[in-house]
């Protein structure tokens, strides 16, 4: 399947330079969001998975689904300040700027595998400050799984020991 058909590039989004990959165009459509949900499914089917993390907020939008599919739990990673109870946080750098990460102390138990999902790896920012949450944690990253990798930027050398896995590649 083409899943790349049902993605929306945006040229110099949010700021010059930049090639948005815009996933909206696939969530609209039922039919293929499932398929690429169900294809991740697949993917990462030979990992014993106990809880899938995911950053906001287009981790969000396919953690959740992916969580729901493999019937385990999901444990939100989002930007500081957004968590209600005791939060650990590290900072990182984007493609496009700088934030926070966070999760609470009780989301992931000691020993737990941990698979990450996001919308998109870029820099590797964001996934390898995951990583960095869940194992402060005691969580065990078992891999990392993406709709989308934009490969000229080598995320993937920021995940060291981190089996990858991605449904479209782009080299922009
Ligand atoms: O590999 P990186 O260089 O870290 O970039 C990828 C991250 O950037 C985007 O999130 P963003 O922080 O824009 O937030 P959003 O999901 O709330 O839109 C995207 O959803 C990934 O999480
Ligand atoms: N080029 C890009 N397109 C969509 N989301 C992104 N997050 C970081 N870089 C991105």
């Amino acid at each position: 399947m083409d899943y790349k058909e049902y993605i929306r590039v945006i040229p110099d989004f949010p700021q010059p330079g930049i090639s948005f990959k815009d996933i909206t165009t696939l969530l609209q459509n039922g039919e293929m969001y499932k398929n690429a949900i169900n294809e991740l499914k697949k993917m990462v089917s030979a990992l014993k998975i106990d809880v899938i993390a995911g950053p906001e907020a287009r981790g969000f939008v396919v953690g959740a689904p992916l969580a729901y599919a493999l019937g385990v739990g999901f444990a939100p990673i989002r930007k500081s300040g957004k968590l209600p109870y005791e939060t650990i946080e590290v900072g990182y750098d984007l493609e496009y700027g700088k934030d926070r990460l966070a999760m609470h102390t009780d989301a992931i138990q000691k020993g737990q595998n941990v698979l990450i999902a996001d919308d998109l790896l870029a820099t590797g920012g964001t996934i390898s400050t995951s990583v960095d949450l869940v194992q402060q944690l005691g969580g065990n990253v078992v891999g990392a799984a993406f709709l989308i990798e934009l490969s000229a930027l080598n995320g993937r050398a920021k995940l060291p020991g981190v089996e990858v896995f991605s449904l479209m590649t782009y080299e922009d």
